[in-house]
């Protein structure tokens, strides 16, 4: 662990100043697509304009034997491209597999001018980011790149969840952690074969209400997930970095992908993964707060004057902390509209019909 007085020195001679605050750029959707498929690598300028994120996925979902196209398929999208405002990541494969060191190797030397983000699998503590820091110091030192690189760790593995607090404190240049929760359930040795999502078998019921054990009693379907998720945002907050749930594996359910991403959205997840065109729109109405929250929590601070005392606002109490939820909301509102017309007007719109 480096001391908290170096902690923002390069970690090579010629390696960038680290950064000392995480950018918090929109990342509603980190939509993945696979750099060596033609068919998906074509359609990747169009889906550029409507995503926060795209990244090129060089691990899991890569067959082996594609692992190489992949990797070249991502440089050569990265310089025949300019994605503007939308950020490029990539996931490189696991820091145990053959493949890890020429993925770093030649992403950081051929386009690491180009590449916002790293993400880094199945990362199991901080020592797993302190290698990666280490060698990313050294190949941007090599490159001569003038800004560094961020890294992204998958929480997929038990052990990452009971590190996950060092892992998010590791280094300057951890920008956020995804729940990844098909290997996790893999490593916990959980009973669901599902990619992310809930499980009916995991519920609670309510009490027998005679002798029949089986008459009128309800069952509530529980998240497999809260608990996990809610670690991974208090780990995220506290450190200055930004949690995301990662993927939902059943692109036909619509319905369940934008409940488990609500879920995540009302827990402090600013956004999450999309696997597939349609879920593209799914996180982007999920993780832009809704027109009348952001008129609420406007009211609210307009209301509240200097933010201190306590006012009832339609028979609810307001006060300090609560001015402070509301911030937050209006605040991630006035970032997303910045960029988005429609979404702005929608804002104005809501906001004028409650405030006049
Ligand atoms: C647990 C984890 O690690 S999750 C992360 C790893 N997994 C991934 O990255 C998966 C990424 N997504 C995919 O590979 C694909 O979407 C699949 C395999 C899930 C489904 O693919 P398909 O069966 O081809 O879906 P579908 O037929 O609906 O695709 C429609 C079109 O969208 C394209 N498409 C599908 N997914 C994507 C994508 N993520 N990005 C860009 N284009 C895509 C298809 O190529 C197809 O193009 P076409 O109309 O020219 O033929
Ligand atoms: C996201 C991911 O990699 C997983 O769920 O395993
Ligand atoms: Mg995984």
């Amino acid at each position: 662990m480096r001391s908290p007085k170096d902690f923002f020195a390069p970690l090579a001679l010629g390696a960038p100043a680290p950064v000392r605050e995480i950018p918090v750029t929109p990342s509603r959707m980190i939509h993945f697509f696979d750099p060596g498929n033609e068919k998906m690598a074509a359609k990747v300028p169009d889906i550029a304009k409507k995503v926060d994120v795209l990244l090129g996925n060089l691990e899991d979902a890569v067959r082996a034997d594609r692992k190489e196209a992949a990797r070249a398929g991502l440089v050569s999208i990265a310089k025949a491209n300019d994605f503007g405002k939308t950020q490029l990541w990539t996931r490189v494969n696991s820091l145990d597999s053959p493949w890890v060191l020429d993925d770093l190797v030649t992403l950081v030397t051929e386009i690491g001018d180009k590449l916002d983000v790293i993400m880094v699998p199945k990362v199991e503590g901080a020592q797993d980011i302190h290698y990666v820091d280490r060698l990313l110091a050294q190949l941007e030192a090599r490159a001569g790149l003038t800004k560094p690189l961020l890294v992204h760790a998958i929480l997929e593995t038990a052990s990452g969840v009971a590190n996950v607090e060092e892992i998010a404190g590791a280094s300057p240049r951890m920008q956020g952690i995804s729940l990844g929760p098909a290997d996790l359930a893999a490593s916990r040795r959980m009973k669901t074969t599902r990619v992310g999502g809930g499980h009916p078998g995991y519920l609670v019921r309510t009490d027998p209400t005679g002798e029949d054990l089986n008459a009128g009693r309800t069952t509530y379907q529980q998240d497999l997930w809260h608990y996990t998720v809610a670690r991974m945002v208090d780990a995220c907050a506290t450190h200055g970095i930004l949690p995301y749930y990662g993927p939902f594996g059943d692109i036909r359910d619509v319905v369940a992908c934008e409940d488990q991403f609500r879920n995540a959205f009302l827990l402090g997840c600013v956004g999450a993964w999309s696997l597939h065109p349609v879920q593209i729109d799914i996180a982007k109405k999920v993780f832009s707060p809704s027109p009348s929250d952001v008129a609420w929590a406007r009211r609210v601070i307009a209301e509240m004057g200097d933010g201190t005392g306590a006012v009832m606002i339609d028979g609810k109490m307001q006060d300090d902390a609560s001015v402070k939820q509301c911030r937050v909301v209006a605040e991630l509102a006035d970032a997303l509209a910045a960029d988005d017309p429609e979404l702005a007007a929608a804002y104005d719109a809501a906001t004028k019909e409650i405030l006049g």
